[in-house]
């Protein structure tokens, strides 16, 4: 591992790297903003033409962990205005994953890097397909984010953000880019077992994701309601079993610790992600959380009834809304 994307490590221990967020919305904009403030060349490539026009006009607002401040930083509506990166985030929504790797896969400068932080399992896979194999990094974050108006976002946390090779093992792109973030403001660390780190968040998404997502409850609601709890343990359960024939251990008092953590939180007063895409009227990211989860375990003859349950149910609240 230690020699994987030589070019790639100088590109990214070169003293001024521009750094390109794919999908900026709450955490495209809190990690882009929080590597401009201290100093990388990032642009914040988004769809919207109002949010874009606030953040030009005032600079991006970051709000609440760490205090209000803005950030003067360069966002682009379209590609097409965009120079080449050598680092590219990814960080749409998982639905958008292809579109987007598609559209920014020509804006990677040679020997560039493509990280994805988003959730679920999938993505990176994805992004290989648009930008090559060897291009893509994964990860993962405990940040929190949500985008409060226009040009406005609010970070919840300091907390560590891990990358690594999907493939295991440390290599020195992986070390070279932890450092670069950690010294332009996010705490990153390069981990030799993202895949395994990646599935214990992914415990968390399939305890809470849907179980909020359905009841409209926040995370300590949930675990405060004794037959939601249970369903919830339940779907980590069938989660684990399925990365078990996967390889991945994930032994029951390390994924209860991880749901014990995250309730014992300032996070527990939060609805889910899924949630809060439910109430916006957006798409959730459920074929990534539960979806991913579910093919992986047909593949194995591991079954996941709760997690089918939950999934489906999710769907047809999404088409419920939709129809309203
Ligand atoms: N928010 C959080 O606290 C956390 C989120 N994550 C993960 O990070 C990822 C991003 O989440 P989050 O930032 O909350 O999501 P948001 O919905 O806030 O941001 C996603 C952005 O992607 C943009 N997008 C969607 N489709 C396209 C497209 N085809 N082309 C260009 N841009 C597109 C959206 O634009 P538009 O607004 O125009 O639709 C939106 O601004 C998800 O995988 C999530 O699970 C992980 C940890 C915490
Ligand atoms: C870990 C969890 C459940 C925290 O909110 C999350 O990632 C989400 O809401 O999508």
């Amino acid at each position: 591992m230690a020699g994987v994307g030589n070019a790639a490590t100088r590109r990214l221990q070169m003293k001024d790297p521009r750094v390109l967020v794919a999908g900026a919305g709450a955490m495209g904009c809190l990690f882009g903003g929080l590597l401009a403030e201290r100093g990388l060349r990032v642009t914040l490539l988004m769809r919207s033409e109002e949010r874009a026009s606030a953040i030009r006009e005032r600079g991006l607002r970051i709000v609440g962990e760490g205090g209000d401040r803005s950030v003067p930083i360069h966002v682009a509506t379209t590609p097409r205005s965009v120079v080449p990166a050598d680092l590219v985030l990814v960080q749409c929504k998982a639905h958008a994953t292809r579109e987007v790797s598609r559209s920014v896969a020509p804006l990677m400068a040679p020997g560039a890097v493509a990280v994805s932080v988003q959730n679920g399992l999938g993505n990176e896979e994805i992004m290989v397909e648009a930008m090559g194999p060897g291009a893509v990094l994964g990860g993962l974050t405990s940040l929190g984010a949500t985008l409060d108006a226009p040009g406005v976002v609010r970070n919840y946390a300091a907390l560590p953000t891990l990358i690594g090779e999907m493939s295991g093992g440390l290599s020195q792109r992986a070390e070279a880019l932890a450092a670069l973030l950690t010294e332009h403001g996010l705490p990153t660390e390069a981990s030799a077992s993202i895949l395994t780190e990646k599935w214990r968040k992914l415990m968390l998404n399939v305890a809470m994701s849907a179980t909020s997502g359905l009841t409209g409850l926040t995370i300590g609601g949930v675990a405060s309601l004794p037959p939601l709890a249970l369903i919830a343990r339940r779907a980590m359960d069938e989660a684990a079993a399925v990365a078990q024939a996967w390889g991945i251990d994930l032994p029951r008092e390390t994924r209860y610790r991880v749901f014990d953590g995250i309730v014992g939180s300032g996070a527990a007063r939060n609805k889910t992600s899924m949630r809060r895409d439910i109430e916006a009227g957006r798409p959730s990211e459920v074929e990534a959380i539960y979806g991913s989860v579910i093919e992986r375990g047909r593949s194995k003859s591991v079954p996941t009834p709760t997690l089918e349950a939950l999934a489906a149910l999710m769907l047809g609240l999404e088409r419920a809304r939709d129809e309203a």
